[in-house]
């Protein structure tokens, strides 16, 4: 029997991978749904590809173009537009597995609608936990289905954890070491970040990724973010969370046990192998992933991260010690500053400084429901374009 998947974010960088592994696996994968924001033109040559039963585009003003475009291709599926269409197959019979790979707040919705469905989900879109951890986390429980760590580092820490995600006292567990690139700006001093420019902060010296999370490597934002997604996946406390910089990016991730134990995943840097390692856990498939060769991948190197350059990551700290739905608020400013920050009216160093400014300006409230934290995403991002308009135009 074939697996059926929902690929939400399928034009992506995430997206991409998810279908080349599942193209490798006829016999047991079939993507069954998919889904892009506006990239009309990518998801119809998708759809010709891989003839999904149904295909959405989430800007719902694009709906008719999309049809008549799949009609002129000759692909008969359903077509489905807005974001209630999104939720709506998600949580619905035509898939068993949802790849959540859309980029940032704009995931919540569809990641919560497919926990709650108890879909195996395959969680990519770390803005979606970072938001609303304590909300997914029972959406999870009120599904019953499964989550697996896409993110390549909580993938990582998955395959050194005993059964997946266990009570990590109980599994005897003193650390969870996240590694970080340290993007390409490694060893730069703030006097030589100050004209950064988009280009440059995408130009991600390891991995090939969306715009978006190439510019949060490059401030070490996403590190920072994945230290609160570390923190929810795999309920550990800030203290028991560490970042080691490793700058060739093989080392994914380690888990460091009570008896001085430290286990790693290694690879080449490249999602397929924890995108195929999540879609067929608890087997194993290939993933069309060159081996990783460690007598030619030379030597591999660990040094402490700079956080007095690369804020964001201290500020991830803040927010997720601050308790609430401080995390939410930062995800939101940072949102702000790094779209601002792509369109070129936003310094890079500033991005931190945005984000550090709506932090202090809204203390956390408690985390009561999805209503309540989207409104609170709206009011950060309304304080992080007051910020920017005020001291940057
Ligand atoms: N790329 C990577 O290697 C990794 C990514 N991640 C995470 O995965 C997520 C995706 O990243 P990545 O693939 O790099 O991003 P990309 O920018 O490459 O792709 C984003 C995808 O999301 C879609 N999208 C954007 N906005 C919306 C919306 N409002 N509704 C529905 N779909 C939308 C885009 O559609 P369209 O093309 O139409 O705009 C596109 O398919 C992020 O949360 C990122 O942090 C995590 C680990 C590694
Ligand atoms: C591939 C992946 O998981 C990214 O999140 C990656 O980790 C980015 O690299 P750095 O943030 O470590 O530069
Ligand atoms: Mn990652």
């Amino acid at each position: 029997m074939t697996t059926s998947v929902a690929v939400l974010g399928a034009t992506g960088s995430i997206g991409t991978s998810t279908l080349d592994v599942i193209a490798h696996h006829p016999d047991r994968f079939r993507a069954s749904v998919l889904v892009a924001h506006r990239s009309v033109d990518a998801l119809v040559a998708l759809c010709q590809r891989f003839r999904p039963d149904l295909a959405i585009i989430a800007d719902a003003s694009l709906g008719a173009e999309l049809a008549r475009r799949l009609v002129a291709a000759d692909v008969r599926c359903d077509v489905g537009a807005g974001s209630d269409a999104v939720i709506a197959a998600v949580s619905g019979p035509l898939c068993d597995t949802v790849v959540a790979a859309i980029v940032g707040a704009a995931g919540l919705e569809s990641t919560l609608a497919a926990a709650r469905a108890g879909k195996r989900l395959l969680l990519a879109n770390k803005e979606s936990i970072v938001m609303a951890g304590p909300l997914l986390l029972d959406a999870l429980r009120e599904g019953g289905g499964v989550l697996i760590p896409v993110d390549s580092e909580h993938n990582a820490i998955f395959q050194c954890l005993p059964g997946g995600r266990p009570d990590l006292n109980k599994a005897g567990v003193r650390r969870l070491i996240l590694t970080a690139s340290g993007g390409p700006f490694r060893g730069r001093t703030r006097a030589e970040l100050g004209s950064i420019t988009p280009d440059q902060a995408c130009a991600h010296p390891k991995w090939s990724m969306g715009r978006k999370i190439s510019v949060d490597s490059a401030t070490l934002m996403n590190k920072g973010l994945e230290v609160i997604e570390a923190h929810y996946l795999f309920g550990a406390p800030a203290d028991a969370i560490d970042v080691v910089v490793h700058p060739q990016s093989l080392v994914h991730s380690m888990v460091e046990y009570l008896d001085g134990s430290v286990l790693a995943q290694l690879g080449n840097p490249d999602m397929r192998t924890a995108i195929a390692h999540a879609l067929a856990w608890p087997e194993r498939i290939e993933a069309g992933v060159t081996p990783l060769d460690l007598p030619r991948s030379g030597p591999l190197a660990f040094e402490p991260a700079d956080t007095d350059t690369f804020r964001c990551l201290a500020l991830a700290f803040e927010a997720l010690r601050a308790g609430g739905d401080a995390t939410a608020i930062l995800n939101a400013a940072n949102e702000v500053a790094v779209d601002a920050f792509l369109a070129g009216t936003l310094p890079f160093l500033a991005i931190a400084e945005v984000v550090e400014h709506v932090l202090a300006e809204l203390p956390p409230e408690p985390v009561v429901d999805v209503q309540t934290l989207v409104a609170r995403d709206a009011v950060a991002r309304q304080a992080a374009r007051k910020v920017l308009h005020r001291a940057y135009c």
